[in-house]
């Protein structure tokens, strides 16, 4: 393989160093803060990244932050250090970790303690029918629930305070009002009555319902953390250290902090991608499964590029580093995951919305509770039994439980698959398309096409496909690179153009010995008033192979035709029945012309074919089609596409998983898959059903458990336990979409 080993060392003497760097407004900002740093003393090496507006800057440790800063500052611009990316992220997560971890035990120890204090206070109660009178004196009762009232109940006085304070009401409100009415009552009867025995108390009540919101609330934040666990995977997924070649060939074992783009890295078998990088050197077989969710190995060689956090197969990889850090794919997904859980569903405001209604009316329904049983001549006992009650059902706290949690597993196993949600509005509309645009070209297709017939008028075909590639030489057009490609299959010898242009949704126009020569489509001949009759009757009858034809000009005259040819994704037909499945129509949308896209169409039972489309006609192609009444999604591979997929109900970018595609649109799958469409669409569908059903539950209970309470039907203990119950259920309802998985295998 040509890698020797010849050392393993660490060399704790080279530092990088990161800066921010303001106040850059051009490359030459950039050039001439490289400049300065690279001249320092200390400074090994200087790179100034001018939009990310960071300066990487390699010392031998004796050039210090403070120094560079000073530097940069006096060439006129401003610097701050950075804290190193990968460490001061996952320093970031260990921490919210932690403290998650940490209130977890508290919660727990409180919650021991709780149930210790109010057992007494229940025993009297579970005794009562078999003739037992556990109960222990008033006296005894009110301690021991003065002290849970206080210990446990601070963090509902404090969370109500705040929410009062904010104007709003939320389900602190309620359990405070509830409780603090169940024991106020019993504590004034109690002192009233000493040293008699007073009648029926409520202090049992109260120290039950505060004892189970905070069982309901510990289940709670425990699935949670499980829900997360998934995407905080993906930042374990990055090794510490890498071993980078030095330019003598040794080898170091230094910090992935410590890496700079452009070093070369051994990646040995078995270990964990380091950096996103390309192959210079080896082959082996990656398993992308954790950031892509392709589950079979994917195989590597010379000039791939390979993604930070995959896991190395059985071959030795040398690979130049071109990200790292924040800048890496691996950053970008867990940033784009975290972000969409985070974000607030549209759905989840109205909810916000009714709490804050609700918790007023509540408060209400209560009064009126109070005042119906008192004026009816019931014991002040019953009248204030019911009331707590009512208070205590009333809790809207499965309601607020409902929506996220259902959206953090919902978006988390998607993200397994390979499905990155971007924000939650995406998935929310996802679930309701109808119509799916698909690009034809490198989405429906491999985006690979390849020259399959050459016809020369004069039937000299080399000569033909010769002109036609040295013409396509600058050109990033696959059906440019197609014909370079068959050029140099057959060792044809080609000359850069002397000028070159490119026309969108045409071909191309180049100059060649004093030549023009054009390539394209008919389009690109009738704007150039070239005789397209014989050209046009070649294409025709390619089209029926659903062969893409190029017509090369010469001097304004028609030479030759040649025919390309792209193979249709294996994927593609199970996407497309199973969309079929889900009721969503599909859509050919191309640049290429009607006749090849209609034989494309048809092998593929897509009725609707949209052709002839320029680049920038895609976008209102598909605002047309959302304008009609449409949710459109549009799936495109990325880039070029980037438009149309903004003007989309919802875009979902294919493939590429590049930075433009991940801002752009709405889901992005990781691998170039149509069948992942389905599954997105999929995934949507479930979470969006399991939000619906999770409200449905939650208000179901408060409808029906008002009423029953305000009749004296529930006691105040079982209020509880139902609303403890009811959130419990609601949170083991979402979790169960973490079951979810993707068809496409
Ligand atoms: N470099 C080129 N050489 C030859 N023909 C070209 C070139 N660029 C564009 N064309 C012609 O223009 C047409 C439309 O190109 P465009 O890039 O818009 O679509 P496409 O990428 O081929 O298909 P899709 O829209 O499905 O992605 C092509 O089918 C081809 O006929
Ligand atoms: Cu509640
Ligand atoms: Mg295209």
């Amino acid at each position: 393989m040509g890698l020797q080993i010849k050392q393993d060392s660490t060399d704790p003497a080279r530092v990088a160093v990161q800066l921010e760097v303001t106040g850059m407004t051009c490359a030459a900002c950039a050039a001439r803060i490289e400049k300065v740093l690279t001249r320092a003393p200390g400074v090994m090496r200087a790179v100034v990244n001018l939009p990310m507006e960071t300066a990487l800057v390699e010392t031998d440790g004796s050039a210090g932050p403070d120094a560079l800063i000073r530097l940069v500052e006096g060439a006129g611009f401003g610097a701050e250090e950075r804290a190193s990316d990968a460490s001061s992220e996952r320093a970031r997560q260990e921490q919210a970790d932690a403290a998650a971890r940490a209130e977890e035990r508290r919660t727990f120890t409180l919650l021991v303690f709780s149930t210790l204090l109010t057992l007494p206070l229940v025993a009297g109660m579970v005794t009562a029918p078999f003739g037992l009178n556990l109960m222990p004196p008033a006296m005894v009762q009110m301690g021991l629930a003065t002290i849970i009232q206080i210990v446990v109940g601070r963090r509902f006085y404090v969370g109500a305070a705040r929410a009062l304070a904010g104007g709003g009401a939320n389900m602190d409100v309620l359990v405070v009002l509830g409780t603090t009415a169940a024991y106020l009552y019993s504590a004034i009867l109690t002192l009233r009555a000493w040293p008699e025995n007073p009648g029926h108390l409520y202090f049992e009540a109260s120290a039950v319902i505060l004892t189970l919101i905070l069982f309901g609330k510990l289940l709670e934040t425990r699935a949670k953390r499980t829900t997360t666990a998934a995407i905080r995977a993906l930042t374990e997924l990055r090794p510490d250290t890498a071993h980078r070649l030095t330019e003598s060939g040794a080898i170091e074992t230094v910090p992935v902090d410590a890496l700079f783009p452009g070093d070369r890295v051994l990646v040995k078998p078995g270990e964990r991608m380091p950096v996103d990088g390309r192959v210079l050197e080896g082959g082996s077989d990656l398993d992308e499964s954790l950031v892509t969710g392709e589950s079979l190995p994917v195989a590597k060689t010379v000039g791939d590029e390979v993604i930070g956090g995959t896991i190395n197969g059985s071959g030795a990889l040398t690979v130049e580093t071109t990200a790292l850090g924040a800048d890496s794919k691996l950053s970008a997904i867990i940033r784009l995951v975290e972000a969409a859980q985070s974000s607030k569903a549209p759905v989840q405001k109205l909810v916000d919305k009714v709490s804050s209604i609700f918790v007023p009316i509540v408060v209400l329904v209560a009064i009126a509770t109070f005042a119906g049983w008192w004026l009816t001549g019931a014991e002040l006992d019953a009248a204030i039994g019911a009331t707590v009650a009512v208070l205590v059902i009333a809790c809207p706290c499965a309601l607020g439980l409902a929506t996220p949690t259902a959206l953090v597993a919902g978006t988390g196993a998607a993200a397994r698959a390979g499905i990155l949600i971007r924000d939650i509005e995406a998935l929310e509309i996802a679930h309701k398309v109808d119509t799916v645009v698909f690009d034809k070209t490198g989405t429906l297709t491999e985006g690979r096409p390849a020259v399959t017939d050459i016809r020369a008028f004069d039937r000299n075909d080399d000569r033909l496909l010769r002109i036609a590639a040295s013409a396509q030489l600058p050109s990033e057009h696959p059906l440019g690179r197609a014909m370079i490609e068959a050029a140099e299959e057959r060792g044809l010898q080609l000359s850069r153009p002397s000028d070159f242009r490119a026309v969108p949704g045409q071909g191309i126009i180049a100059e060649i010995a004093g030549e023009t020569v054009l390539i394209g489509n008919s389009r690109l001949l009738q704007a150039h008033d070239v005789d397209r009759f014989m050209a046009d009757q070649i294409a025709r009858s390619f089209a029926a192979e659903a062969k893409t034809c190029a017509t090369v000009a010469i001097a304004g005259h028609a030479v030759g035709v040649i025919a390309l040819a792209d193979t249709v994704r294996a994927e593609t037909p199970a996407g497309l029945a199973r969309l079929a499945e889900l009721n969503v129509a599909p859509v050919m949308l191309t640049g290429d012309t009607e006749a090849v896209a209609r034989t494309v169409a048809e092998e593929l039972g897509i009725e609707k074919v949209i052709a002839g489309v320029p680049p920038e006609g895609k976008a209102e192609t598909v605002t047309g089609l959302v304008e009609e009444g449409r949710t459109v999604a549009m799936v495109g591979d990325g880039v070029n596409d980037a438009p149309a997929l903004a003007a989309a109900s919802v875009g979902i970018a294919m493939g590429s998983g590049s930075e433009v595609a991940l801002e752009t649109a709405g889901i992005t799958l990781m691998r170039p898959r149509p069948d992942l469409v389905a599954d997105a669409i999929g995934v949507s569908r479930a979470t969006v059903r399991k939000i619906r059903q999770n409200l449905f539950w939650a208000f179901a209970y408060n409808v029906v458990g008002i009423p029953l309470a305000a009749l004296g039907l529930l006691t105040p203990a079982l209020a509880g336990a139902a609303m403890a119950l009811s959130s419990v259920s609601v949170v083991t309802n979402a979790a169960l979409l973490r079951r979810w998985r993707a068809k496409a295998q």
